[in-house]
């Protein structure tokens, strides 16, 4: 019997077909797993039953990977079904958040497979899983609020309405318990805002959010005190029974009550499987081989313990957890001579292109237990209808959740919301008010005669340097953090890199441009206004100087990982570029020339002389300039830009900039794209 795919658990009851389309529906379907106790307070709305995931039961067998030469894990099995928590506990470095790196895709395996109902793990349900890192990574700036906002509308799919989106929002700020905070910015070491345990159930958030057919959660409850690891528990718990999710968790130190709400527990030791099976039989698990807990004792401390003993212990802990595998209640799925892994799927993970049922043993099926039979079969009919397809990969096929417009816009948005804070920051408000007004002053109504001449050339040159230095360190600074967000997001497949990319130089722009429109707008007129055509021109290439600057800035944030290295290249290339642009020294050595080509300073000042001194300026009464005659007593712009060696005319000088911008983005880009993706 093959069951459709549009088969889905519902009630206690059993699998029901999806009504037609002409057939009327309930608006939301609540999935419910089997042989659970439901929770039937109605307090977990869910997505429309289109949109939700087919439950997930996973299973992987003879896991094995190393760091080099050195062995991490080895042999390591496990399983879970929907609804369930598999809890993975072990003394610290034994491998746990290796195991779940491993599950979640993102770590080569020297050995071992990793099933999905009976699918090897590929793109399509990497999509399904939503990995909690034990660090929190947030936009610091960002209210939590907004922060699930934006993953809802970047990671939930476009078929969901605008208002769908929020509605779940409020649906998973509900469940998590974070209505009181939802409006409290994230925050971070300087400013405070969500605390430790909001902070982690905000982070259990976004990836809910995903709508995940299985959760893997690295360390939830670290940090917590133990009233709220024990609630932050509960609630996932609860919301795997109630949802149909499957949870994989790694735990330190949980105290009796948070050990006995997991359903299965994996023990590792050394990279080992230490006991894997029902977490209330792990105590007989001990005693068996002589390993008695006293009365009273909290089992995981117990069993901690005891993976942490000598040598011989853990050695004959790891020999009775082998033993046990031969035990006829080791799960069927399991056990080695469990022929539809090695048949049906090559040892890359891919699927063999002829029909996998064929290779199913009825035997194996049949020992089944029957929900986890229906959801193989059901999985299988989705599948068998992709094999069948010319591509063997097809069923891996993987598509963005929202289409690129989608995802520039929300994350324009976002990088706006979340640079205008740092940007336009009150400090820099009073700098640039306050050196505009300072600028002002210091050349202050200077007239266009040649005695002003260095003095106007003066503005320039610290109008021009200022400006893309700000925007040069700026994109610097602002990088590395924003680096780990995007990376994190990056990894759980939110987004394409071309879009994120695209919304920060866009997003971005308007808060660019304001502080040094607003220093032109005081220094300029305070130095002396003479043509409004003068004072937009100026502004416009002051303008495209400084984003120039921001694009070198973040390609070398993008290049370099380390934030001292690339404050020293940053400094290195700035400075040079100023000794090279033209005001500081004219009379450079010939050899050393072309240097000057390289300073985007260069360029820029020269842009600007341009465009001041389009109309010349008055000669000196002793002048400096040979053309200034009892004849002749204007100097035009030809000729004071000569005084400084050759120049280039103005749309030359532009053309530079232009290229500067654009192999500078293209650079950043490629960098991101093929040298520091995230693993
Ligand atoms: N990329 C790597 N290179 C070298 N060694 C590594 C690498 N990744 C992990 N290890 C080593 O593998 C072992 C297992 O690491 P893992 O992070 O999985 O442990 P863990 O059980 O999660 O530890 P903890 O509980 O302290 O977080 C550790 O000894 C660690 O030093």
């Amino acid at each position: 019997m093959i069951i459709s795919k549009d088969l889905f658990l519902l009630g206690d009851q059993d699998y029901l077909r999806l009504p037609n389309k002409d057939e009327k529906r309930p608006a939301m379907i609540r999935p419910v797993v089997k042989s659970q106790r439901i929770d039937t307070t109605g307090h977990f709305p869910c997505l429309l039953a289109d949109q939700r995931p087919l439950p997930v039961h996973l299973a992987f067998r003879g896991l094995s990977a190393s760091a080099g030469p050195r062995p991490i894990l080895r042999d390591v099995d496990g399983l879970v079904r929907p609804g369930q928590v598999l809890a993975v506990m072990g003394p610290s470095g034994c491998g746990k958040t290796t195991l779940l790196n491993a599950l979640s895709g993102r770590l080569k395996l020297d050995a071992g497979h990793i099933f999905f109902n009976r699918e090897p793990l590929c793109k399509r349900w990497k999509r399904k899983i939503c990995y909690v890192l034990q660090q929190d990574i947030f936009f610091p700036d960002l209210t939590l609020r907004q922060t699930l906002e934006y993953t809802a509308r970047l990671r939930l799919p476009d078929t969901m309405s605008y208002s769908q989106k929020m509605q779940y929002v409020d649906h998973i700020i509900d469940v998590l318990e974070l209505t009181n905070c939802q409006d409290t910015i994230i925050g971070d070491y300087i400013k405070r805002g969500l605390s430790g345990g909001e902070k982690k159930r905000a982070n259990i958030a976004c990836e809910l959010l995903t709508n995940p057919s299985l959760m893997l959660l690295d360390e939830p409850t670290s940090g917590l005190d133990s009233h709220a690891a024990h609630s932050l528990m509960t609630t996932l718990k609860r919301y795997a029974v109630s949802e149909g999710k499957t949870v994989v968790l790694t735990l330190h130190q949980p105290s009796s009550q948070i050990f006995h709400l997991c359903d299965k527990l994996l023990l590792l030791c050394n990279g080992q499987t230490a006991y894997y099976g029902d977490t209330c039989k792990v105590v007989d698990f001990f005693s068996s081989i002589g390993l008695n807990i006293m009365p009273h004792y909290n089992p995981a401390d117990f069993i901690l313990e005891q993976v942490k003993g000598s040598s011989d212990l853990q050695q004959r802990i790891i020999n009775a957890a082998k033993e046990s595998r031969r035990n006829k209640d080791y799960p069927i799925e399991l056990q080695h001579d469990c022929h539809y892994i090695s048949d049906k799927y090559d040892h890359s993970n891919k699927i063999l292109p002829h029909n996998p049922y064929s290779n199913i043993e009825q035997d194996t099926l049949n020992a089944m237990e029957p929900d986890v039979r229906r959801l193989w079969l059901d999985t299988h009919s989705h599948a068998s209808s992709s094999v069948s397809s010319e591509t063997s990969d097809a069923d891996c096929y993987f598509s963005w959740p929202t289409s690129f417009w989608t995802q520039f816009k929300v994350l324009s948005q976002r990088n706006f919301q979340e640079a205008r804070p740092r940007m336009l920051s009150k400090l820099n408000w009073v700098q640039t008010i306050g050196l505009g007004i300072l600028a002002g002053l210091l050349w202050f109504q200077l007239d266009r005669k040649e005695e002003a001449l260095h003095d106007i050339q003066g503005w320039m040159f610290f109008s021009t340097t200022y400006w893309m230095l700000f925007a040069h360190f700026g994109a610097l600074s602002s990088f590395p953090p924003e680096r780990e967000v995007i990376n994190k997001e990056r990894q759980s497949g939110a987004y394409r890199l071309s879009a994120y990319y695209l919304a920060k130089m866009i997003g971005e722009l308007p808060l660019t441009m304001s502080l040094p429109a607003v220093y032109h707008l005081i220094s300029y007129p305070m130095l002396g206004f003479h043509s409004p055509m003068v004072f937009l021109t100026l502004l416009g290439f002051l303008l495209l100087n400084t984003i120039v600057a921001q694009s070198v800035g973040f390609f070398i944030g993008a290049c370099c990982m380390d934030m001292q290295v690339s404050i020293t290249i940053s400094a290195l290339y700035t400075l040079a570029t100023q000794l090279f642009g033209g005001y500081l020294a004219t009379n450079i050595p010939a050899w050393l020339t072309w240097m000057k080509y390289l300073s985007m300073i260069h360029y820029a000042y020269q842009n600007m002389q341009i465009v001041e001194f389009t109309d010349g300026i008055q000669c000196a009464s002793q002048s400096k300039f040979k053309l200034c005659t009892s004849d002749l007593n204007h100097i035009p712009m030809s000729s004071i830009l000569e005084a400084q060696g050759s120049y280039l005319p103005l749309w030359a000088n532009t053309l530079v900039l232009l290229a500067f911008l654009l192999v500078f983005r293209v650079l950043g880009y490629i960098v991101l794209r093929f040298f520091k993706a995230p693993k």
